[in-house]
């Protein structure tokens, strides 16, 4: 799915008036329209009170729409205007007429914190103050409304985003945001919901198509992209009856330090498990019976050093190299990683400490092959790009980096992303019950393994930080977040394949839609 930026959701406005022949009034319309038949599906006519607080933008107009529909549907309905400019929208204003047609309760202006209404823990708020419109700082009396809001503890319904929240920066206070419990996005979720630092500010979020202009929608390119089922499915290269292993490639995972074999293993077992067809391990020598015992499909070769990795010498040429996981970054290891990309022709995953070498001797990432994948968790790229202001400066700091490089970064996280030619793929899968020890090493394995079998690294990676979420998804369902272990997300990676080409019940379309 794609997630359009500000300037594209207004040219989808513009183009959607011109080609439908239709006033920006009437998008309105059927913007609030939207809002109160999702509304109304779910409260069926309840006598809850509703409290629907209005800015003076397109935001707020949509707000008044909604408000008119509740109350002319004889909902018990408050509305409130929040005065925070005098510049009202042309369309809020048509809206404030119509709304005083239906009712004989006036909307109630809001200009200062001493007038806010009471709201009690079971009643809704509705907030339609500020939309993507925002660009600037929410003045304090609208802030101490937002905290008002908090402190009511009630059900809090943001109108297309919570409002304070900007599609292009961190808020200046996380308090200067609605705490959304829910939110209904026009057209597509915004990239905010999906970063670390402004997720916090919607539960839940769920898309409203208010009949945008296709034919914009569907050709304009964007530079983020949502990643669910629909995206990868296309990916998935299916296996003929008469293949053999010779096709899915041989990986090469080197790593493993004394104390830090399990890394390797957990990495080889993923990419075997993701459909390598032969995967040996580099390891010190210190590491080969564990590693021989416990994964017998696996081939080890060994370092002359016994406890890490001193001299990178595999007579054979791999289909790809996974590298890093568990390896330690001994001056011996260092040196052997600096000869190893010297002569290396394979494609390459590096991880771990391989990154970590690579942002201690940066003249390193010049010798990197073209599409190198790096997955860095947030520390090792901190160690690699620098500290961040916020999370859209991380971005763009990635992208620069990624570009001048020539590599595929993924941010590993909540939502991880992967950045490749200045593009954002934004992954959906994956639960807290991921955050345990290996889960990494997991993933390095699987994005290798895909990689030996044919995918582009682009590809690989995309489609691997999806089902690697995935297999944790599944897996979650029998352990919980607290025992989950990376070994299970192997052991579910196979239901995590097969799942694509299940039909989805209508439990899943819904948690899809809801984006949890
Ligand atoms: N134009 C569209 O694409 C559509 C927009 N709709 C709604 O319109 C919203 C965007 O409306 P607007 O562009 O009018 O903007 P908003 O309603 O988000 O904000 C209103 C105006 O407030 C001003 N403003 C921004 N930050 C401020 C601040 N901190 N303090 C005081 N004033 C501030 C800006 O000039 C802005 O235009 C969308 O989020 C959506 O809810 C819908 O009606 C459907 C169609
Ligand atoms: N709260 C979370 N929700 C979803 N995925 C998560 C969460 N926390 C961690 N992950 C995922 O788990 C993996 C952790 O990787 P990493 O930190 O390198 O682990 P390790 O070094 O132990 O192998 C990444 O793929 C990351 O995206
Ligand atoms: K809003």
């Amino acid at each position: 799915m794609k997630l359009f930026s500000k300037e594209q959701i207004y040219e989808a406005d513009r183009l959607t008036i011109e080609r439908q022949n239709i006033s920006s009034a009437d998008l309105m319309e059927r913007a609030g329209t939207q809002l109160f038949n999702w509304m109304h599906a779910r409260m069926q006519g309840a006598q809850v009170p509703v409290h629907v607080f209005c800015g003076i933008g397109n935001n707020g107009g949509d707000g008044l729409v909604l408000a008119r529909h509740l109350t002319t549907h004889g909902y018990h309905v408050k509305t409130y205007i929040v005065n925070y400019s005098d510049k009202r929208s042309k369309d809020f204003l048509i809206n404030y007429d119509r709304i005083k047609s239906v009712t004989k309760d006036w909307p109630v202006l809001l200009t200062d914190d001493e007038s806010f209404p009471e709201i009690n823990p079971k009643d809704i708020i509705v907030d339609a103050v500020f939309g993507i419109g925002l660009n600037r700082p929410v003045v304090a009396w609208v802030v101490a409304l937002f905290d008002h809001f908090r402190a009511s503890k009630a059900f809090t319904l943001s109108v297309d985003v919570p409002s304070g929240l900007y599609l292009d920066k961190a808020p200046e206070h996380t308090n200067n945001v609605v705490s959304a419990s829910f939110t209904l996005s026009f057209a597509a979720p915004k990239l905010a919901f999906f970063l670390p630092q402004t997720a916090q500010h919607t539960v839940q979020w769920d898309v409203l198509d208010i009949g945008f202009d296709q034919e914009y929608l569907s050709s304009v390119d964007t530079e983020a992209e949502l990643i669910a089922k629909h995206e990868v499915l296309f990916l998935f290269k299916p296996r003929t009856k008469f293949s053999h292993k010779g096709q899915f490639g041989h990986s090469l995972i080197i790593g493993g330090s004394y104390g830090k074999i399990g890394a390797v293993t957990l990495a080889c077992k993923g990419a075997l498990s993701a459909g390598s067809g032969l995967v040996t391990a580099y390891i010190p020598k210190c590491g080969y019976t564990a590693l021989q015992a416990s994964l017998p499909e696996a081939m080890v070769i060994t370092d002359t050093d016994k406890n890490c990795i001193s001299n990178i010498n595999v007579a054979m040429q791999p289909s790809v190299v996974g590298l890093g996981v568990g390896m330690g970054t001994d001056s011996k290891t260092l040196k052997a990683f600096e000869a190893f990309l010297k002569e290396n022709k394979s494609p390459l995953v590096l991880d771990a400490d391989g990154l970590n070498m690579l942002a201690q001797h940066t003249a390193l990432l010049k010798m990197l092959p073209a599409q190198t994948v790096l997955t860095p968790h947030p520390k090792e790229l901190e160690r690699l790009i620098g500290v961040w202001k916020d999370d859209f400066d991380k971005l763009e700091k990635v992208k620069a980096f990624a570009h001048t490089y020539n590599v595929i970064v993924v941010i590993k996280g909540a939502h991880t992303i992967t950045i490749s030619n200045n593009k954002l793929y934004v992954n959906t899968t994956g639960n807290p019950g991921l955050a345990t020890a290996g889960s990494g090493d997991v993933l390095t394995g699987i994005i290798t393994g895909l990689i030996s079998q044919g995918y582009a690294p682009l590809e690989a990676t995309v489609f691997g930080v999806y089902l690697h979420g995935k297999a944790a998804d599944i897996a979650v369902g029998k352990y919980g977040y607290q025992s989950l272990l990376a070994s299970h997300v192997i052991d579910y990676l196979g239901a995590a394949y097969l799942d694509l080409f299940k039909k989805p019940d209508s439990q899943d379309r819904e948690q899809e839609k809801e984006g949890s």
